[in-house]
C-alpha cells in the first residue's frame, strides 16, 4: 500500500480535518492518506515569524514519517514551510501546496491568479513564484482578508471568497485561480460552480503529485542538496532534534 502523509504545519485539528477530507478525496482507492499537525507550532500561520516557528513541528512530523516508512509528503500550507529541509530528511518525494498549486495552473492558461488570506502573506506568495520559476505565469497576488482561522468561522467566507477570486480573475485577466490557503480547501467545489474559471486547491495538486511521483518509481535525489543532513548536535529547545 502506498502511504502518503499530509502535514498541516499549524496545530488546528478543525483544519487538518479540512485537508484530510480533500487528499483523500483525490487519492488513489489503494493510497492510505495520514493527515497530522505537530504538537508544537502556531495555531496558524500568517506572518514569517508564524511560518518559521511551524518548521521544527514540520520536521518532527516528517522524521516520524520516515521511521514508521511513508512513502511521500504533503506540505499543507500555502507558504512550503520547511520544504527543502523536509527534503533533506525525506527517502520519498516532498511536494508543497503552493508548488503544486501553481505547477498545475500553469497547465490550463496562461497566466493565473493566487488569492490567499491576509495581505501581508501575498509577498511570500510572490517569493515562492519565483523559487518555483512560475512568475511569468503568475498574474497577480489578491487576498481575501479573512484571518486563516476564521476562514470556517465567518458565515460570510464563501461570498467574500467567490468576490475576491472574481475580482482577481477580472483585474489579472488570469485563466485561473490558485487558492492560497490549505483551509479553502473544502470550498474548492462551490468556487469552480461560482466562478466557472478552473480553481486549483493546492491539497488535492500536491496529494495527486506525490501519488504520481510514487507511481512513477521518483523519489528525491539523495545525492546532493538533498542528502540527509550533516551529524551535529542541536541543543536547547531543539534537542530532541538528533541527526537523521
Ligand atoms: O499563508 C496563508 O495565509 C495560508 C496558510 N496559513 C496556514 O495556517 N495555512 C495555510 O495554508
Amino acid at each position: 500500500t502506498v502511504r502518503i502523509k499530509v502535514v498541516n504545519p499549524n496545530t488546528s485539528a478543525a483544519m487538518t480535518r479540512n485537508i484530510h477530507g480533500a487528499a483523500r478525496a483525490v487519492a488513489a482507492p489503494g493510497t492510505t492518506i495520514e493527515a497530522t499537525s505537530p504538537a508544537m507550532g502556531p495555531a496558524s500561520i500568517e506572518s514569517h515569524y508564524d511560518e518559521a516557528l511551524s518548521v521544527p513541528g514540520v520536521l518532527t512530523e516528517i522524521a516520524a514519517g520516515e521511521r514508521s516508512g511513508v512513502d511521500g509528503y504533503v506540505l499543507a500550507c500555502f507558504g512550503d514551510p520547511g520544504l527543502d529541509a523536509a527534503r533533506e530528511l525525506a527517502t520519498g518525494p516532498v511536494v508543497g501546496i503552493a508548488e503544486a498549486a501553481m505547477r498545475t495552473a500553469t497547465y490550463l492558461g496562461r497566466t493565473f491568479t493566487v488569492v490567499t488570506t491576509l495581505a501581508r502573506t501575498r509577498g511570500r506568495a510572490w517569493d515562492l513564484a519565483e523559487r518555483y520559476g512560475v512568475t511569468k505565469f503568475c498574474a497577480g497576488v489578491h487576498d481575501v482578508d479573512i484571518p486563516v482561522l476564521e476562514l470556517d468561522q465567518d458565515p460570510d467566507t464563501l461570498r467574500k471568497l467567490t468576490e475576491a477570486c472574481a475580482s482577481a480573475i477580472a483585474a489579472d485577466d488570469a485563466d485561473a485561480v490558485v487558492l492560497g490557503c490549505a483551509g479553502m480547501a473544502d470550498l474548492c467545489a462551490d468556487l469552480t460552480k461560482a466562478l466557472g474559471v478552473p480553481v486549483i486547491d493546492g491539497v488535492r495538486a500536491a496529494t495527486l503529485q506525490v501519488q504520481s511521483l510514487i507511481t512513477m518509481a521518483l523519489a528525491t535525489d539523495k545525492r546532493g542538496e538533498y542528502a540527509k543532513p550533516p551529524a551535529k548536535a542541536y541543543s536547547g529547545l531543539l534537542s530532541t532534534f538528533t541527526s537523521p
